[in-house]
């Protein structure tokens, strides 16, 4: 009989491929694209009952190819959510989420190539999610069955093994939607996508 399992070296290097692939095809997209994009996903995310009836929303600082976050930032401070960002360490692959007022609060920190607006402990309250939480979760790539790809440092995978709870929306283009993405033993599934395409605004995958 035929294996298809590849084996832990090739799943890796299977992954590093798609990350460098996506990456690729992200950087050839016009500002006007991931813009419209991001309101497509920020227009359905608002008549999820998940995002009506959240009180936190654990989101992320989108970088400029990344799908946008600030208007529902904007929104849902205005509806009296908290919203929490993510900041990196100190412990390998290790990741806490403040809540943050104003997006000016946060501080750029360089990762490599990577510019990533975090917030300050110093100023910043850690937050703890609840039953009800919503996570909004970015990625590379993901398939219809909740496997996520991101930069690979897994702080998702790890963060995600303690709050289970947590429905998780990763957020995305077309183009970042693929059959499978190959999984490990450590991925955690996402709960929903939300996926915008140029033809037919945002679609909502339910996982579970
Ligand atoms: N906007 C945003 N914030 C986010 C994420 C994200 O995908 N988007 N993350 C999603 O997980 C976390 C950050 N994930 C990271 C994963 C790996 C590396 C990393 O390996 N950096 C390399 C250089 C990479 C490069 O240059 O391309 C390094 O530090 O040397 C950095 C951040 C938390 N915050
Ligand atoms: N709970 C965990 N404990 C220990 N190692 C883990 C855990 N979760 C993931 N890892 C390891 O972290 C590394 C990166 O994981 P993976 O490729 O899934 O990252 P990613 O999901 O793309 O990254 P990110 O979540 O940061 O965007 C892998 O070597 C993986 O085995």
């Amino acid at each position: 009989m035929v294996n298809f399992t590849l084996s832990p070296i090739d799943q890796v290097i299977n992954k590093l491929s798609i990350r460098q692939s996506i990456r690729e095809q992200r950087k050839r997209q016009e500002q006007a694209e991931i813009e419209w994009a991001s309101k497509q996903i920020t227009e359905k995310l608002k008549t999820l009952e998940a995002y009506q009836n959240a009180t936190k929303i654990l989101s992320y600082a989108a970088m400029p190819l990344e799908i946008q976050t600030s208007t529902i930032h904007q929104k849902a401070r205005e509806e009296g959510k908290q919203v929490a960002y993510p900041l990196m360490g100190p412990n390998e692959g290790e990741m806490t989420f403040y809540e943050v007022d104003r997006l000016e609060e946060l501080e750029v920190h360089y990762y490599g190539s990577l510019a990533i607006k975090e917030p300050n402990p110093s100023c910043h309250t850690l937050i703890i999610p609840s039953k009800g939480d919503i996570m909004l979760v970015p990625g590379l790539a993901f398939d219809r069955k909740g496997g996520r790809i991101g930069y690979g440092g897994g702080f998702y995978d790890r963060y995600l093994i303690k709050y289970p709870f947590l429905y998780t929306i990763g957020v995305g283009q077309k183009f970042q939607l693929l059959e499978t993405v190959p999984m490990e033993e450590t991925d955690q599934l996402l709960k929903a996508l939300l996926i915008s395409d140029k033809s037919w605004g945002c679609e909502e995958i339910q996982v579970i």
